[in-house]
């Protein structure tokens, strides 16, 4: 499958979430599916909150990578540029906000798709449907920034 996270330049492909190069990260994958970003996800056992459900800090996480990717995503198509162009447009996260609608059972796969529902200059913004078995059950609001060139390296204070 050729997903978002594939194109992601090496040096930015070890973030817990969306890193294919962290062995012990999610690896999640995200796809356009027509304007939608899609990212299906299978839980583990150990990703249990109560028993039979999926532990809600899972569920923040993959919105949040999901988020991150389709907001890099959009800018790439919004500007018309192939995945691999240079430079790369590289999205932290400003801002996560998630609800909890309904416990979500950790027996089959999750299903997140996104919509773009604002670009502005540095910024885009991503609303994610998280399904299980086709139910709704949580919804994610992330304000997706584009990466400083100091990031990280600025002083705290
Ligand atoms: C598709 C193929 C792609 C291929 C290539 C891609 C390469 C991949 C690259 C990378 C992937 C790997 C990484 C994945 C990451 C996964 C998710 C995480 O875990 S990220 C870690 C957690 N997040 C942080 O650590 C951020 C820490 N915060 C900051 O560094 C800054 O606060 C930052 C960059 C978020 C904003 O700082 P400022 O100084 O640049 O922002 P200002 O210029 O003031 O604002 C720009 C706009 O953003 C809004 N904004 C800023 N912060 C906001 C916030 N917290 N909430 C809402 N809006 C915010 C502002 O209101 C402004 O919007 P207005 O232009 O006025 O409309």
């Amino acid at each position: 499958m050729d997903a978002f996270q594939d194109h992601y330049p090496e040096n930015v492909a070890h973030c817990y979430g969306c890193g294919r190069l962290n062995d012990h990260g999610h690896q999640i994958k995200t796809v356009w599916e027509g304007d939608e970003t899609v990212t299906r996800f299978t839980p583990e056992p150990y990703h249990t909150s109560v028993p039979g459900f999926v532990y809600g800090g899972l569920i923040a996480s993959l919105i949040d990578c999901h988020s991150t990717g389709s907001a890099a995503a959009a800018m790439y198509r919004a500007e018309g540029r192939d995945l691999d162009s240079l430079p790369p447009f590289r999205f932290v996260t400003g801002s996560l906000h998630v609800d909890f609608l309904k416990p979500t059972p950790i027996d089959g796969p999750i299903e997140l798709r996104g919509r773009i529902t604002e670009v502005k200059g540095r910024k885009v913004v991503v609303e994610t449907a998280v399904l299980a078995a086709g139910v709704l059950t949580a919804r994610g609001n992330v304000v997706a920034i584009q990466m400083p060139e100091d990031f990280g390296t600025a002083k705290p204070g």
